[in-house]
């Protein structure tokens, strides 16, 4: 065990992490160190005896439980840690509901749809029921209902609440009630949950069964939560149920950092604890530990300006650092370029390692401008979020077959693999069969095992009725050999046998093989679930186990094993984490603010706090860039600075290229011309929050002190050197392959033999210039 590792906390952290007794409240700003008092406090609980067994502590992300873990086992030793019930609300609550959930009548084998799952069903409803989809959309929909259910609000709940009927009403959306019931219908039907049942099916079993209650609360002595700003309201009540009992509970979180309103996190929760637990002890926890002084006061003041907070006094005892700087880019494209430049000289001139470096944005759409450009330098880099490994198709579909395995009924998982690959089973029966299994009542699963005696009144042929037959058998013959085999063995036959496999071998374009090697990867990974479960004591290596991990993984869950690579994300994902540099990109009036957030003051105050999120994730460095011209919604469109910039007083910042012009804006076909375009300062002065202050752009140049290490973006040597010798001996006219871009001609080689670039026509991709230094690059004919 680590000896005094008390010690290695500050006074006030010290005291929260001793007082295990009784509910205790952290809030305090971000980087003072609230995370690393709840994994001490879990690790001297262990520490004091208790058993670990007892302990549940809510999370973040899994991957934020995982590295507690971690920690907690340095501290108390590996073993002990193991058993730590540890996770996000959904993950803890959906392996609670395994047991429990037969109490409402679902399967314990219940599938989790997600919100692709849960889309695909709204759509079929708003179909059948003959609505007006520009009215009723889809997602829309989805969204009213996640609200109504983390507020607890059920179907009859609503029926009842004469409020809600009236709002939607005037929403003109009447039939959302209707609605609201045919979905819940849905997916009880298919032993489906979606994420809000995961909490809302837990509430409802600890309000109904007390003796359930009284089980969790005996089980759960200690309860502990992070990012406690964030919780909704069916977490809340989650909580306040499993600590009624011992109320051994500690929070902490930081309101200056909830970002979640628009999901229905309650900041309430955090002003109503004291109320709860009129004893709770409180820790302000004042010293950061992470930024720099720079950082830390800039960050101060961009929050002050929100007037709905918490007092706080953060400071920090660490190095003055580097001012902020400021880039603005003639179109995101350079945007993303100067990033990419950055993190090339900094890597080299500071000795720094990809993982170092974040970039954060406001949406997902940014990435695509950054990755562009860090490919284009080299750059290895991992995009959280977005499409995730699992989201993809070819995850998706095989992953729908293993969830019939388990839950025949699961509707969604059914229609995805009833005719992938093509069995000739086609739309029309599909609807038949749909309009059949709701007639008759019974699951589309059952209707189809059984389709011989239906086929006649349903009006499907012989031929697709073998067809059918045959897709049923398959299934329940997996079913039967799932109770023999291990997970492993049963989904590589399944792969086999369905021909999945064979349908990706066939596509030899590098998606398709790149779509086989996905395929491959999920293989491999059920092999190592088997294994590593089969070596834990209370291991649990069935399929549903495996499907659950899968199904709960969030955006932020990033599982790649060679984890050197600089991080891409959006704010709302960086909750929590820290990195030594960190890029806020796409500081623009309507992007960051994002533009459906400057109606009202909360929305904008929301906005604001997740900016703060944004710059206190930077340990030592924080850059923030703009772009003055965006490509979105598939045209380029003027940008205004963001009006967060203006915040932040003048001695922070260093805006690095206003006299410095940019050189070049290759691919985005515009022109400096761009300066001129700008708001004028008079715009600025007409703004709600606007500080009495020239225009940034035109800040008078005296300010600009720009690094002496510092150059303009996009000079490449373009001297000729196709007859030079490079590592790969690459010569003009050869066909090579590259992992991304696939088959393509060496059209021409520039630049010196250690830095050499290589002008690649690709078949698929057109023409790239490629460092040869680090493109991945194979010779298939000289
Ligand atoms: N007493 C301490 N001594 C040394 N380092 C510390 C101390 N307290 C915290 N740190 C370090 O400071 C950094 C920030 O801590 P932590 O992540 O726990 O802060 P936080 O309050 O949870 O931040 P956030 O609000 O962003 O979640 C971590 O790297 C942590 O290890
Ligand atoms: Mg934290």
């Amino acid at each position: 065990m680590e000896e005094n590792y008390l010690d290695k906390l500050n006074e006030p952290q010290r005291l929260a992490v001793e007082a295990t007794e009784g509910p205790v409240m952290v809030i305090a700003g971000a980087g003072s160190g609230k995370t690393r008092v709840l994994t001490y406090r879990i690790a001297h609980l262990l520490n004091k005896g208790v058993d670990a067994f007892n302990i549940l502590s809510l999370t973040f992300t899994n991957k934020a439980a995982r590295e507690m873990k971690e920690r907690i086992g340095y501290v108390v030793g590996e073993s002990n840690a193991k058993s730590l019930w540890m996770g996000t609300f959904h993950s803890v609550f959906a392996r609670i509901l395994r047991v429990e959930a037969p109490l409402l009548g679902y399967p314990s084998d219940f599938t989790i749809y997600d919100q692709q799952d849960a889309v695909s069903v709204m759509t079929k409803i708003i179909n059948e029921m003959n609505l007006d989809k520009d009215i009723y959309k889809a997602k829309q929909v989805l969204g009213r209902i996640s609200q109504f259910k983390n507020n607890l609000i059920t179907v009859r709940a609503y029926h009842n609440n004469q409020a809600l009927i009236e709002a939607d009403n005037e929403a003109m959306k009447p039939r959302m009630g209707d609605i609201y019931r045919a979905y819940v219908d849905r997916c009880f039907k298919s032993g489906a949950m979606d994420f809000d049942d995961l909490l809302l099916r837990t509430n409802e079993i600890l309000t109904r069964f007390p003796e359930v209650l009284a089980k969790y609360q005996e089980r759960f002595k200690y309860i502990m939560v992070d990012e406690y700003q964030d919780t909704n309201h069916s977490q809340y009540l989650i909580v306040k149920a499993l600590a009624s009992r011992y109320e051994n509970l500690c929070v902490v979180g930081d309101d200056a950092q909830s970002i979640y309103a628009f999901r229905g996190a309650n900041i309430r929760n955090i002003l109503s604890f004291k109320q709860d637990y009129p004893d709770a002890k409180l820790y302000p926890l004042e010293q950061n530990y992470r930024s720099t002084q720079m950082i830390v006061e800039a960050a101060n003041q961009i929050i002050k300006q929100n007037q709905d907070q918490l007092e706080k006094n953060v400071w920090t005892a660490n190095e003055s650092g580097e001012k902020i700087a400021i880039y603005r880019g003639l179109s995101d494209a350079d945007e993303a370029r100067f990033i990419a430049s950055q993190i090339w000289e900094r890597q080299i001139s500071e000795h720094l390692q990809p993982k170092d470096f974040a970039i954060l944005y406001r949406t997902n759409a940014q990435s695509r401008a950054l990755e562009e450009a860090l490919r284009k330098r080299g750059i290895q880099y991992r995009v959280f979020g977005g499409t995730s490994f699992y989201q993809r198709k070819e995850i998706k579909d095989m992953v729908a077959y293993m969830r019939l395995l388990i839950n025949q009924n699961d509707e969604e998982a059914l229609l995805r693999t009833i005719n992938y690959p093509a069995r000739g089973i086609g739309q029309t029966t599909i609807s038949k069969l749909l309009v059949a299994a709701d007639q008759h009542q019974i699951s589309l699963f059952s209707l189809v095992e059984n389709i011989a005696m239906y086929a006649p009144t349903i009006g499907i042929n012989a031929g697709t009725t073998t067809k059918l037959n045959n897709y049923a058998l398959m299934i329940k013959r997996f079913q039967v050999m799932l109770k023999s085999h291990d997970v492993y063995e049963v989904t590589m036959e399944m792969a086999k046998t369905t021909q999945l496999l064979n349908a990706l071998k066939e596509d030899s374009t590098p998606e398709g093989v790149s779509r086989l090697e996905n395929v491959q990867e999920l293989l491999n990974s059920i092999q190592g679930y088997v294994e590593e479960q089969q070596q834990l004591e209370d291991g649990d290596a069935s399929l549903s186990g495996f499907l659950e991990n899968i199904a709960l993984a969030t955006d932020a869950d990033n599982e790649e094993e060679d984890d050197n690579k600089v991080n891409l994300m959006t704010v709302h994902l960086a909750k929590g984490l820290e990195f030594p540099i960190v890029f806020i990109a796409g500081l623009e009036e309507n992007l960051f603010p994002s533009m459906m957030s400057v109606n009202t003051r909360a929305e904008l105050e929301e906005e604001r706090r997740l900016f703060y999120v944004a710059l206190t994730r930077a340990e030592k460095v924080a850059y923030m860039t703009y772009s003055v011209s965006r490509f979105r919604w598939g045209k380029i469109i003027d940008c205004e600075p963001s009006r967060f910039l203006e915040e932040i007083d003048d001695d922070f910042l260093d805006w690095k290229n206003l006299n410095i012009p940019v050189r070049n804006s290759n691919n985005s076909g515009l022109s400096a011309d761009l300066f001129g375009d700008e708001p004028s300062a008079e715009s600025y002065k007409q703004r709600e929050k606007s500080v009495a202050r020239p225009n940034p752009n035109q800040r008078p140049s005296g300010n600009v002190q720009p690094r002496p290490n510092f150059k303009p973006v996009n000079q490449t040597s373009s001297s000729s050197a196709g007859s030079q010798e490079n590592a790969l001996g690459l010569k003009v006219g050869q066909v090579v392959v590259h992992d991304r871009f696939g088959r393509g001609v060496v059209r021409d080689l520039q630049g010196e033999p250690n830095d050499m670039k290589a002008i690649i026509h690709f078949d698929n991709a057109g023409e790239k210039k490629l460092l040869l230094n680090f493109a991945k690059l194979k010779i298939i004919r000289s």
